[in-house]
């Protein structure tokens, strides 16, 4: 397909945090909005939706899909299995499913919709909604170099794109699917500290998440890793290598690991829970 021609996506689950993210990101990158249909629940904020981009929306899944090229299928692990019962009978032999689910693998869909479907898994996080996400995808076993492209082309908008195979996407989904919620939970940590040695509520979040938005500008204008923004923080002799020294002892590291072990831990449980339905 043509980079000039602007295939029909369907958004399922587009009023959600991440429906929204998709749709915003294809807006922005020029997608016309009468190639967009937003499909949610009934009480989903559809008219914000409608209002912000402009996309014809629908409270009807099976209609939203009807024609469509792409399908992005939007909500929650929990509510796959329903969806796709729902979009089943009316989703075209050939349209890519493009599916942002975590811990759901490709074969769930390919079990569950025609013979043959095309399925890309993606896996975004919620800086996406600026244009400055991480985003992997992974081909299913239908998915052509082609799907990968559309796919990159329909997400291109809301930052970096990498291509991972399935078996990495769990991993990928703790640093970058959940980054975003454990920085934010570091950024709650530093403003605890900070009320403990004397700072009020107000004055450590915002010291803490200022502190948050400037390290990471840095990173970003520098072109310099995060090893060696430390290090330029960290005199000799001086308070941050105390500090990084203390938190070291104190398990830094083995915090993430921890961290990630549950992560893939849930992801595993969960999808055999939904695959078995
Ligand atoms: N929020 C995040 O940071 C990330 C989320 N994801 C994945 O993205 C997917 C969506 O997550 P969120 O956007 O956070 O959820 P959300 O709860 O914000 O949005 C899901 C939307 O789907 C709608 N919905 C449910 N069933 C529907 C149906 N049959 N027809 C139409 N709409 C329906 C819900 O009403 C809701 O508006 C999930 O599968 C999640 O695993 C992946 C990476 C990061
Ligand atoms: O925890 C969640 O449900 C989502 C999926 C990947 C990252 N966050």
């Amino acid at each position: 397909m043509s980079e000039t021609t602007f295939p029909r996506v369907a958004v399922l689950g587009g009023a959600g945090t991440i429906g929204t993210t998709v749709i915003g990101a294809m807006r922005g990158a020029g997608w016309p909005a009468d190639r967009i249909v937003a499909a949610g629940r009934s009480g989903d904020s559809l008219d914000a939706v409608a209002e912000q981009y402009g996309v014809e929306t629908s409270t009807d899944a099976t209609a939203a899909v009807l024609g469509a090229d792409v399908v992005v299928t939007s909500v929650k692990p929990q509510d796959m299995r329903a969806l796709l019962a729902q979009i089943a009978p009316t989703l075209p032999a050939d349209a890519l499913v493009l599916t942002p689910a975590a811990a759901l693998p490709a074969s769930f869909y390919e079990s569950l919709l025609a013979d043959g479907v095309a399925v890309v898994r993606a896996m975004p996080n919620t800086p996406a909604r600026l244009g400055k996400g991480a985003i992997s995808i992974s081909p299913g076993t239908h998915a052509t170099d082609a799907h990968m492209d559309l796919s990159e082309r329909i997400l291109s908008g809301a930052g970096l794109v990498v291509r991972v195979p399935e078996e990495q996407i769990d991993g990928v989904s703790v640093v970058s699917g959940s980054g975003p919620a454990f920085f934010y939970a570091v950024a709650e940590a530093m403003a605890a500290a900070g009320m403990a040695n004397g700072l009020d509520k107000e004055l450590a979040e915002a010291l803490a998440a200022q502190t948050l938005i400037g390290a990471g500008a840095l990173l970003e204008e520098s072109g310099e890793t995060p090893a060696e923004l430390r290090a330029k923080v960290s005199s000799k002799g001086g308070t941050t290598l105390a500090a990084l020294a203390a938190m070291e002892a104190a398990g830094l590291q083995g915090v993430f690991s921890a961290g990630a072990n549950a992560a893939i831990a849930r992801a595993k449980v969960l999808g055999e829970e939904l695959q078995q339905g």
